[in-house]
């Protein structure tokens, strides 16, 4: 495993509540470049001590923040559904009945929280800092590939769907004006009742592609009676993600996308109390969001039966599947009481697909459909990238000088949040606390935080109170956060599946992202790959790194793409005629780039972001 300069430094304040300047890394405290050649004055801004971020720090266990997800949907008692009548056609106005008959267990309990109040209020207070309007033209000569047999032609509009007029008002209440090229596509294929495996570039929108046909299909559709069997669940939809945050947030707009449907979605994730999960899916669950380790445990207490699954959704898919993790999704899928591949509907989404993973999900899925917007595993060209070469023992002061000039200038001319990923947890530790005592307000994320601590971080970059966010992987995949202007790879990772992942938490829904690399010696392997996603998404390649990425495919030092020369080609794997899963998923793929250290960065001792 690599580690980084920030892992070397001397972190031995780090856990001991230190927080004021003196608890600073041996390095001293960051001189901004105008001021560099003068003596240490109180112009230099070391507000570190004061600011409130510096606190957050090193000083978590004191903060208790809101339990998470309390859930806030309806009481019915009853497992069963009732009995649906004319789709479409039993909204109110004025609200309260979205669905016919589904609303009447709702308000029997507990009333629906509105799941967009919270976001009002949150639009208004960044108001001014955000971009104006959602510019989804930047996607309309995206190319598009689906193949499969008789493939449902795409919609241009939500209006052309039959989604069902609770729905549609919630697609309104989003203020989703049309459909992403993903969405166009992918809904009506699932609405079809066709399996689907989709791959489509980070922020196009692939959690409302999986979740409207889900919720519609579950409003449409009458089920069966479910089992009365005391104290266990039994849900009609399960969506599977790889970490806690990432169902969280799944489970939220889920929420959004489902308020007054009568639909009820419930969220089970690790690190958090059961005990309230547990009394969530007592109270009924349609829809139920979750992460893999903590649905086994659901499962293993009886707690949880998958008997009436009717639709099984994997975001990040080539992650759930990818080696180390495949056997507990297995487990999940094919040894519990599930039913099997064309007895329920299944839906696989990712921004990247290597094709070995490709095969490996075509065991859970029946005459499925394969669409790739984009090509698979490209970034979309909303993200400018930026790589640099960058000593490891110059890292933190420029990346300091970055956050410096950012500060004055803003990225793109706002002011915006800076996500920064590093490899190693203790390198997280060690980067947060060294921007933090030189004035820069930093959280970070990691696997070995408590959830509360995680989720704590999360919530103060998200509200910009410390936009500037330390991680690991553990937000490298799905998480949406509207502001987050430039991503910084500190470190960049060992594979480049995980690059596109990272940088795509900036670029989103249209709107322009910064993503920066610090590159050196110990990245050589990343060079020829690297150079390949930049030029592919229109970016400017440094002279220096082409020279790099020649030398590693002139001594095959290319070895860290999973998914061999056919990567950036993009395709079904089914048409690749010769692909032999057998020999091909463990042996390596044809054209060269497969690699023998499969997994790049999921190996052993690598930071997880499993959950
Ligand atoms: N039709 C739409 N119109 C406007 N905004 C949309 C639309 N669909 C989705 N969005 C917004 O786009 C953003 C990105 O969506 P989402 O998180 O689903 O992307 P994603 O493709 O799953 O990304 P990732 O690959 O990183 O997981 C979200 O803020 C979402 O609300």
């Amino acid at each position: 495993m690599r580690t980084s300069w920030a892992d070397s430094a001397d972190n031995s304040a780090i856990g001991s509540g230190i927080t004021n300047a003196s608890a600073c890394p041996s390095r001293g405290a960051y001189v901004p470049p105008h001021l560099r050649n003068r003596a240490l004055s109180s112009e230099v801004p070391l507000a570190a001590a004061s600011h409130p971020a510096v606190a957050l720090g090193n000083d978590r266990v004191n903060h208790s923040g809101p339990a998470p997800h309390q859930g806030g949907g309806y009481f019915k008692p009853d497992h069963g559904r009732q009995q649906q009548q004319g789709y479409g056609s039993g909204f109110q106005s004025g609200g309260g009945g979205g669905w016919n008959g589904r609303g009447v267990g709702r308000d029997r309990g507990r009333r629906e929280a509105n799941p967009f109040e919270n976001v009002e209020a949150e639009d208004q207070s960044f108001s001014e800092q955000e971009n104006t309007g959602i510019n989804f033209e930047a996607y309309d000569d995206i190319p598009v590939e689906t193949s499969g047999e008789n493939v449902p032609l795409p919609v241009n509009s939500f209006a052309e769907i039959d989604l069902g007029v609770a729905l549609n008002q919630n697609i309104q209440r989003c203020k989703y004006v049309k459909p992403t090229p993903v969405q166009r596509y992918a809904i009506p294929i699932s609405l079809a009742g066709r399996d689907l495996m989709a791959c489509a570039q980070t922020g196009s929108g692939k959690t409302a592609a999986f979740c409207f046909p889900i919720i519609s299909g579950i409003m449409r559709e009458q089920y069966a009676q479910r089992p009365r069997v005391a104290r266990t669940a039994y849900p009609l939809a399960l969506i599977l993600s790889p970490t806690r945050e990432l169902s969280c947030q799944i489970h939220d707009e889920a929420k959004k996308f489902s308020y007054q449907t009568g639909v009820k979605v419930v969220v089970a994730y690790g690190g958090a109390p059961i005990t309230q999960q547990l009394r969530e899916l007592e109270r009924g669950v349609d829809i139920l969001v979750a992460t893999p380790g903590r649905l086994v445990d659901l499962l293993e207490r009886a707690r949880l039966s998958l008997q009436m699954i009717r639709y099984l959704a994997l975001d990040e898919a080539d992650r759930m599947l990818d080696m180390g993790f495949e056997p507990q999704i297995r487990k999940i899928v094919e040894q519990m009481d599930m039913p099997p591949p064309g007895m329920r509907q299944t839906l696989l989404f990712s921004a990247t697909f290597p094709k070995e993973i490709q095969a490996l999900a075509s065991d859970f899925l029946s005459r499925y459909v394969f669409l790739a917007v984009g090509r698979v595993g490209s970034s979309t060209d909303l993200i400018a990238q930026r790589v640099e070469y960058v000593l490891e023992s110059d890292k933190r002061s420029h990346l300091m000088d970055l956050l410096h000039a950012q500060r004055e200038t803003g990225v793109n001319g706002k002011q915006g949040l800076t996500l920064v990923f590093v490899e190693t947890k203790k390198g997280a530790d060690a980067l947060e606390h060294c921007l933090c005592v030189n004035g820069f307000p930093a959280a970070s994320i990691h696997g070995d935080r408590t959830q509360q601590e995680r989720e704590l971080a999360l919530r103060s970059f998200k509200t910009g109170n410390t936009p500037i966010l330390v991680a690991t992987d553990v937000a490298a995949r799905g998480l949406d956060i509207p502001r987050v202007a430039h991503v910084v790879n500190f470190d960049l990772p060992n594979d480049i599946d995980d690059y596109v992942h990272r940088i795509g938490r900036t670029g989103r829904a249209g709107k322009m992202g910064l993503a920066t690399a610090f590159f050196n010696e110990g990245n050589f392997n990343m060079a020829k790959p690297l150079a390949d996603l930049m030029q592919e998404a229109n970016q400017e390649v440094p002279a220096w790194l082409s020279r790099y990425a020649a030398r590693a495919t002139y001594s095959g030092g290319n070895r860290n793409r999973k998914s061999g020369g056919s990567r950036f080609g993009g395709r079904d794997f089914r048409k690749e005629g010769s692909f032999n899963k057998a020999t091909d998923y463990y042996g390596g793929g044809t054209g060269g780039g497969y690699c023998g250290n499969y997994g790049g960065g999921y190996g052993q001792g690598v930071p997880s972001a499993w959950d």
